[in-house]
């Protein structure tokens, strides 16, 4: 199976590519400059080009913060290109996987989101994303959108990464304790998308098996929580970690508003396709160890 992917540096995209060999499949990655999302016109002549035989559009404008500031492009990338994704996905008559967020819901709903629950994003960056749900369902049918959330891995910017990071010099870390989530890690969603990429194909007039999927690592917790599991982890190997402060939210202002509960309900996905979303805790260790290996090569390899 080929499947084109949008992006090229991304978490998703490196662990995608990262499981190709182990799951049978070819990944064929698109990213700037030959693919822009903020130039529409670069993304279908170079979809059809590759010849896929899923499209998966993982590619998105991810600095919540920034996006703050710069909803133009946000939306442009998370909205517009989303559409215009879709579009070549018909035109080629390809199922489409796109990758959306729990931040389209506005976190006070006080239970995990099943993916029937009414959205209500509460930043720009949720906004966009729903912009390209709605943009992507304008389209046809022939989708899924499967919505996950924090994700962690090895590659790129993200959670764990800061908390080892900010772990060198530090004997304490401040960490919000008031929002909750469900942390995924990359290869498990990047599993999940190949999975369903393959089912899609495989029922092709299946419309059980299209449509919104909610998946992201099985067992909720907070930030504060997700940084003590990563110091556990982290002590285990290099036996030292710092002290988790855990603060509220108001502590720690930034620029855009995060739902305080995020929890997804990942029971459609699980009865539809017949798998379960692993435990993030089980992963994470394997994932600290990666990069804390990265960090040793790059302090002491100079
Ligand atoms: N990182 C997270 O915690 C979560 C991410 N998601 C969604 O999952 C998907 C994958 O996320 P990650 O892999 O973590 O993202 P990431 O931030 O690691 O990577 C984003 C990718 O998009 C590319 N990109 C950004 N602007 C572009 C443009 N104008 N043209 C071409 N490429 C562009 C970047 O080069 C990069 O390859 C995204 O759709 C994101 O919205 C959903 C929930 C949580």
């Amino acid at each position: 199976m080929r499947i084109a992917v949008t992006g090229q540096t991304g978490q998703l995209v490196s662990c995608l590519r990262e499981g190709a060999a182990q799951w049978g499949v070819e990944i064929m990655s698109l990213g700037r400059p030959a693919v822009d999302l903020t130039r529409l016109e670069t993304i279908g002549p170079a979809l059809i080009a590759v010849r896929p035989d899923v499209i998966v559009s993982a590619a998105a404008y991810t600095a919540v913060d920034r996006a703050e500031g710069d909803a133009v492009t946000a939306f442009r990338v998370n909205g517009d290109a989303a559409g215009e994704i879709a579009r070549a996905a018909k035109a080629m008559g390809v199922p489409l996987i796109h990758i959306s967020t729990d931040y389209v819901f506005d976190g006070i709903g006080g239970a995990p989101y099943a993916e029937t629950a009414e959205t209500g994003p509460v930043s720009v960056y949720g906004r966009s994303k729903r912009a390209g749900e709605k943009a992507v369902q304008a389209v046809g049918n022939n989708h899924v959108i499967l919505r996950t959330s924090w994700i962690f891995s090895a590659y790129g910017a993200n959670f764990v990464r800061t908390m080892l990071m900010l772990a060198r010099d530090r004997d304490e870390v401040r960490v919000v304790a008031d929002q909750h989530g469900c942390p995924t890690n990359g290869m498990d969603i990047a599993a999940a998308v190949v999975t369903v990429a393959h089912q899609m194909l495989e029922h092709r007039d299946d419309y059980d098996r299209r449509g919104i999927f909610h998946f992201c690592g099985a067992g909720a917790t907070d930030w504060a929580s997700f940084a003590d599991a990563v110091f556990d982890a982290q002590a285990e190997f290099i036996g030292v970690r710092p002290r988790v402060v855990r603060i509220a939210t108001t502590d720690y202002p930034t620029a855009a508003v995060r739902p305080p509960d995020s929890r997804l309900d990942t029971t459609l996905i699980e009865r539809t396709f017949g798998f379960r979303a692993p435990a993030w805790r089980d992963s994470l260790p394997d994932v600290v160890k990666q990069l804390l290996g990265e960090d040793m090569r790059g302090t002491y390899g100079r």
